[in-house]
């Protein structure tokens, strides 16, 4: 990858790759997922340094990856020119106003990976005249099997866009996305996606002991065939309408459950649950301008 100056004068260049210093800021549930992804996948845990006001948290992420952690959002990102904000939405134009000094005298590469909050919100609370990634990550990137959606400002070059994608990379395949707006549906598809999958997995098990099974029968079951099932819809070529096909017998078991799905709205019901998370998005970013 081409080394990339940040500063506008070009004094001081980043080193890209794998030794770029890069701060969480936030420590919670995904970075925790990301942090971990790029660990286990090569990234020296030397360059990663995180920012998280729960000791707790701040523990656990030194003693299992053994990345330095500091309490505040300034000590984390002083030293590094990529920031990966990761706080929630609620809380994000705060922690970038307090960060707007060093963001304006550093220009770091920010990427985002809160749900709904814009570029142009970001860029702003920071000070303006910045290369500003949105992401949407979501939970499987712990096991390096995650997926990101992403949408670049104007600001971000090409070498920028390229840091922010082996980041994310490292942590699952990336998705570029040309138009910000539909950043909220990829929240909504894929960012609270695993939901949707657990979910699933729960009541398929709950509904397996109904139905006289053990519960530890029921887990394994099911386990087993959401990941049987998912690999069938990476790995082979067919849709997920023919798959489905194969396993419906006709005047078998399958036609009679997905009989019932279809009468029951299961469709209608997943458009409408991906609608309202699309929406909650654009909410977020809203009510929290
Ligand atoms: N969870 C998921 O599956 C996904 C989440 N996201 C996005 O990631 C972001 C984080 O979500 P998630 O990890 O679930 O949330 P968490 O609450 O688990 O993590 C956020 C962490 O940031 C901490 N924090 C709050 N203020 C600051 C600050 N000023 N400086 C540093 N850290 C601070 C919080 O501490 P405290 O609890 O004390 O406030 C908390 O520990 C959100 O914006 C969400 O939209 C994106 C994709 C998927
Ligand atoms: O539920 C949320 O708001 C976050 C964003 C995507 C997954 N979790």
């Amino acid at each position: 990858m081409p080394a990339a100056s940040n500063s506008p004068t070009g004094a001081r260049s980043r080193v890209p790759g794998l030794d770029n210093a890069i701060a969480f800021i936030g420590g919670g549930n995904m970075a925790r997922s990301l942090i971990g992804g790029l660990v286990s996948r090569g990234r020296p845990a030397t360059a990663i340094r995180v920012a998280e006001p729960v000791a707790a948290l701040r523990d656990a992420l030194q003693q299992d990856f053994g990345v330095h952690c500091a309490e505040h959002a300034s000590a984390a990102a002083e030293g590094a020119d990529v920031w990966v904000l990761a706080v929630k939405p609620q809380v994000m134009r705060e922690v970038c106003t307090a960060l707007l000094p060093l963001a304006q005298a550093r220009r770091p590469l920010v990427v985002s990976i809160a749900a709904g909050i814009t570029t142009a919100q970001l860029e702003r609370w920071l000070g303006g005249d910045l290369p500003v990634v949105r992401a949407m990550p979501n939970t499987p990137a712990l096991l390096g099997a995650g997926i990101t959606g992403l949408f670049a400002n104007a600001r971000t070059d090409a070498a920028q866009r390229a840091d922010a994608d082996e980041l994310l990379q490292a942590v699952g395949p990336t998705v570029w996305i040309d138009d910000e707006a539909t950043m909220d549906a990829v929240t909504a598809v894929s960012g609270s996606g695993p939901a949707y999958v657990f979910l699933l997995a729960e009541a398929m098990q709950a509904a397996g002991v109904a139905q006289g099974l053990s519960p530890d029968a029921a887990r394994a079951l099911v386990q087993q065939t959401l990941l049987g099932a998912s690999t069938m819809l990476v790995e082979q070529s067919e849709p997920a309408d023919v798959l489905r096909a194969r396993v419906t017998s006709p005047g078998g078991t399958t036609q009679a459950a997905i009989e019932t799905f279809e009468a029951g709205g299961f469709r209608e019901l997943v458009d409408r649950a991906i609608a309202a998370a699309t929406e909650r998005g654009r909410q977020l970013s809203a009510a929290n301008d």
